[in-house]
């Protein structure tokens, strides 16, 4: 566990960077620093691992004073990954990963050894490893970041917008490699962002700080979302406050009924007489996946011969247990009859849930969370 009591820095130039900081970031949990340019986010994870001293209070590290114990010997525990991963240009990416190793004088062959291990559990190949910096992509580069971070296995990593430089896509994927890496690795993460979406994705907690480097809000993104502080972290958090509470809960307790289904290859006139009505058909494959909808004018246009498949269908994304109310609203938001397709791990379609059904449970979850009840800080994923 981190924690900070009553710390204050102020720089020469008389800049408070982090005011008066009393709070605990848990250990094993991912705490996500947020707020505005400026407000002392990097100032306040750099204090962890002694890059800047704090002007005034104190700062305990499991425990211990991180003032009694010699920076180097500190930092040997906490892992730090940069945005820009900041890697060596002129060294291999094997060789980088294996810095802190050697350092730790662990020895060439158990140091590389241990990096290309590394280099496969953050997901790249092999033949990365004799490759340069330069010749990766940028989030192959952050990958090579974080494997670096871990190679000595401390138990804090410090990550200062990490996935800051890589576009949407990537930092989606590198978000999903992080919290696949932390559910066995339970690390004692803290984690700088400007990007609330990423916050509320990655972080067990959120803290919210403002200019003059106070914090204002420290809690579970559930919590924070659903009962801000004050006005500042209502805006913070943007006006789709409502939405994002509800990527948090997942959907496996809607309830789902069972619906009359056509296959691909039926033809029209076999789906019209099996389901005997006129309205938007579900149309599956021969293993029970859910393809699409097919609604009554992209029936008309088929002969009665023609298989249900060859129809234009509205695609039906089958959803699971684990799914998010937001991901399921807005399947049900798109889907021609208003149903959203529930199917189990193997993909197989199991019944329908009514968009009523969800706005029910979507209620019923906002009114839970935000009554002041204990809020769980798992996510959906
Ligand atoms: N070495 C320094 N000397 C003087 N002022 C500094 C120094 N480092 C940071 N500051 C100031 O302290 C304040 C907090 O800076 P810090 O980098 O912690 O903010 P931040 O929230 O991480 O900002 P950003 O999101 O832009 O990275 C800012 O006003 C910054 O200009």
């Amino acid at each position: 566990m981190i924690k900070f009591t009553a710390v204050n820095k102020s720089f020469p130039n008389g800049t408070t960077a982090v005011h008066n900081l009393t709070e605990e970031f848990p250990e094993g949990e991912i705490t996500v620093l947020v707020g505005s340019s400026g407000c002392g986010k990097t100032t306040t994870l750099r204090m962890v691992n002694r890059m800047v001293e704090p002007t005034s209070g104190t700062i305990h590290l499991n425990g211990r004073d991180i003032h009694d114990v010699a920076a180097p010997e500190l930092r040997r525990g906490i892992g730090y990954v940069i945005q820009q991963a900041g890697l060596f240009p002129h060294r291999t990416v094997l060789d980088n990963i294996a810095t802190v190793p050697l350092l730790l004088g662990w020895g060439r062959s158990k140091a590389r050894s241990r990096a290309a291990e590394l280099l496969e559990l953050v997901g790249l190949p092999p033949e990365a490893g004799k490759r340069y910096p330069h010749q990766l992509s940028g989030g192959q580069q952050q990958r090579v970041g974080v494997a670096r971070a871990l190679a000595a296995d401390p138990p804090v990593l410090l990550m200062d917008e990490p996935f800051g430089a890589v576009d949407p896509v990537v930092r989606t994927l590198l978000q999903d490699e992080l919290l696949r890496l932390q559910r066995d690795l339970r690390k004692t993460i803290v984690f700088v962002t400007h990007d609330i979406d990423e916050a509320v994705r990655l972080g067990d907690r959120i803290a919210v700080f403002r200019p003059g480097g106070h914090l204002v809000q420290c809690a579970a993104p559930a919590e924070l979302l659903a009962r801000p502080a004050d006005d500042f972290v209502a805006d913070f958090l943007g006006n789709e406050r409502g939405l994002k509470l509800l990527s948090l809960t997942t959907v496996a307790d809607v309830p789902h009924q069972p619906i009359t289904t056509v296959r691909a290859d039926d033809t029209r006139a076999a789906a019209r007489r099996a389901t005997g009505h006129y309205g938007p058909l579900l149309v599956v494959s021969a293993k029970g996946e859910p393809l699409g909808w097919a609604d009554p004018g992209a029936l008309d246009a088929l002969a009665d011969h023609e298989p249900v498949g060859g129809a234009a269908l509205t695609p039906a994304r089958g959803v699971t247990d684990a799914d998010s109310l937001l991901t399921a609203l807005n399947e049900a938001v798109a889907s021609p009859a208003g149903l959203v397709a529930r199917v189990d791990g193997a993909g197989v379609l199991k019944g329908v849930s009514s968009r009523s059904d969800i706005n029910d449970r979507a209620g019923a979850w906002h009114a839970a969370v935000s009554t002041g009840a204990p809020v769980p800080a798992g996510s959906a994923a």
